[in-house]
C-alpha cells in the first residue's frame, strides 16, 4: 500500500498472514494496516482469498502464522480486542417477527453498548419511521444499513464490510456508502472486500490487491486509476456512410459536455474519452446532442474497465498470475 494514512494511529496491522484453505488454495504473507478514519478495500477476482482475509481478521479463522493486532493489541487475545470491531458478513439472516427497534435493542444489549444509543443510531441509518416496521420486511438497502447501525453500536475502532453494496440498487447503494463515509468521518476505520469501481471511489483511502491468495507488492489506488484509463465512448457511423460529418460533430463535444476530456477519430466514427471516474448519464446526454444535431449514428456504446479487468492487469505485470 502506497497511499498516505497521515498521523492517525492504525486500527489494524495486518503481517506475514498465512492461512491455508484447502489443499488446493492457501493465502500467503498479506500484510497492511488501517488507519483511524481510513478505507481500506481488499480487491481481487473471485476465489482470491478476499473473504478469507475479512474472516481472518473478524477472528472466526486462526492464521497459521502471521500476526493481526486491533488497535495495538494481538487479535489472539480477543477477549481484548473484539469490542473494538463491527463486522458485517456478506449474507445475514434477519430474524421473523422482529420489529426494528426490537432489534437494535437486542443488538445494543447483545454488545453491552448504551442503550440510549438507539434514536442515534435509528438516525444514522434514517430508519427512524420504520422502527415498528419487521426487520424481514425491509427493503435489502434498509436490511444492511440495519446490519452497519447495529454492527457500530458499541462504537468500535474497525468495521469489516464483506461486498458492502452487492445485490442492492443504486439508490440504496449511494445511501449505504454515505452512511459508511460518514462512519469514517467519524474516526471508523473501514476494511472492506469489493468487486465494485464506485465502492472504491467512494470509501477507500487505500488498496489490496489479492490474486490467488497472494498480494500485489505496493498496489495502490493510483495502480488502480491508471490501469482503468478513463472511460469512453465509442460513436459509430454505418460502415458505409462517410464518418467525416460524425468526426467532425464529435470535435465539438469537449466544450459542450462536461465529462468529455478529448475526442479521437476512429475508422468509422470517433472515440470520446471522458475524465476519470463513473459517468452514467454521459452516453445518453451525447446519443440526444447527436439526435437534436441531426447526426445519425448506427451504435453508441460505453467502455469502462471493470476491477476484474485491472486486476488481471495488476497480477500480470506484478507476476502474481504465473506464480503456483
Ligand atoms: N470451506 C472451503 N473449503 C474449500 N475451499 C474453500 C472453502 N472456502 C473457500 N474456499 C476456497 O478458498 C479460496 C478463497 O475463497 P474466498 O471466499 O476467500 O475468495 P474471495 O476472493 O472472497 O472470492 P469471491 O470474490 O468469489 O467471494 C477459493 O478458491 C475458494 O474456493
Amino acid at each position: 500500500m502506497a497511499d498516505s494514512t497521515g498521523d492517525r494511529p492504525p486500527v489494524l496491522q495486518v503481517s506475514g498472514l498465512e492461512y491455508r484453505v484447502s489443499p488446493e488454495f492457501s493465502l500467503r504473507g498479506i500484510s497492511f494496516e488501517v488507519a483511524a478514519g481510513e478505507g481500506v478495500a481488499i480487491i481481487g477476482s473471485n476465489g482470491a482469498g478476499k473473504t478469507t482475509v475479512i474472516r481472518l481478521v473478524a477472528g472466526l479463522l486462526k492464521p497459521r502464522s502471521g500476526t493481526v493486532a486491533v488497535c495495538g493489541t494481538d487479535a489472539r487475545r480477543w477477549g481484548r480486542v473484539s469490542h473494538h470491531i463491527g463486522y458485517v458478513q456478506q449474507a445475514k439472516e434477519l430474524p421473523d417477527g422482529v420489529t426494528v427497534e426490537a432489534y437494535v435493542r437486542y443488538q445494543l444489549r447483545l454488545r453491552r453498548a448504551d442503550p440510549g444509543r438507539l434514536t442515534e443510531l435509528l438516525a444514522l441509518a434514517d430508519l427512524e419511521s420504520s422502527s415498528g416496521q419487521y426487520v424481514r420486511t425491509l427493503s435489502g438497502g434498509s436490511q444492511r444499513k440495519l446490519h452497519i447501525i447495529t454492527a457500530v453500536a458499541h462504537r468500535p475502532d474497525l468495521l469489516i464490510l464483506d461486498e458492502p453494496t452487492a445485490g442492492l440498487d443504486p439508490g440504496a447503494q449511494q445511501t449505504l456508502l454515505r452512511l459508511v463515509a460518514d462512519l469514517k468521518k467519524d474516526g471508523v476505520g473501514v476494511l472492506f472486500a469489493s468487486h465494485h469501481r464506485h465502492e472504491l471511489d467512494a470509501l477507500a483511502d487505500s488498496v489490496v490487491v489479492l490474486h490467488g491468495g497472494r498480494q500485489a507488492p505496493g498496489a495502490s489506488l493510483a495502480d488502480i486509476a491508471r490501469t482503468a484509463g478513463n472511460p469512453r465512448l465509442v460513436l459509430e457511423t454505418h460502415p458505409d456512410d462517410d464518418p467525416g460529418p460524425l468526426q467532425e460533430w464529435s470535435r465539438t463535444l469537449a466544450a459542450r459536455h462536461g465529462a468529455v476530456r478529448a475526442v479521437h477519430p476512429a475508422r468509422s466514427g470517433a472515440d470520446v474519452e471522458l475524465d476519470a471516474g463513473e459517468h452514467p448519464r454521459a452516453l445518453g446526454e451525447i446519443v440526444t446532442l447527436a439526435h437534436a444535431d441531426g447526426i445519425a449514428l448506427r451504435a453508441a456504446s460505453y467502455h469502462q474497465a471493470t476491477l476484474a479487468d485491472i486486476v488481471h492487469v495488476i497480477a500480470r505485470h506484478t507476476g502474481l498470475e504465473n506464480r503456483p
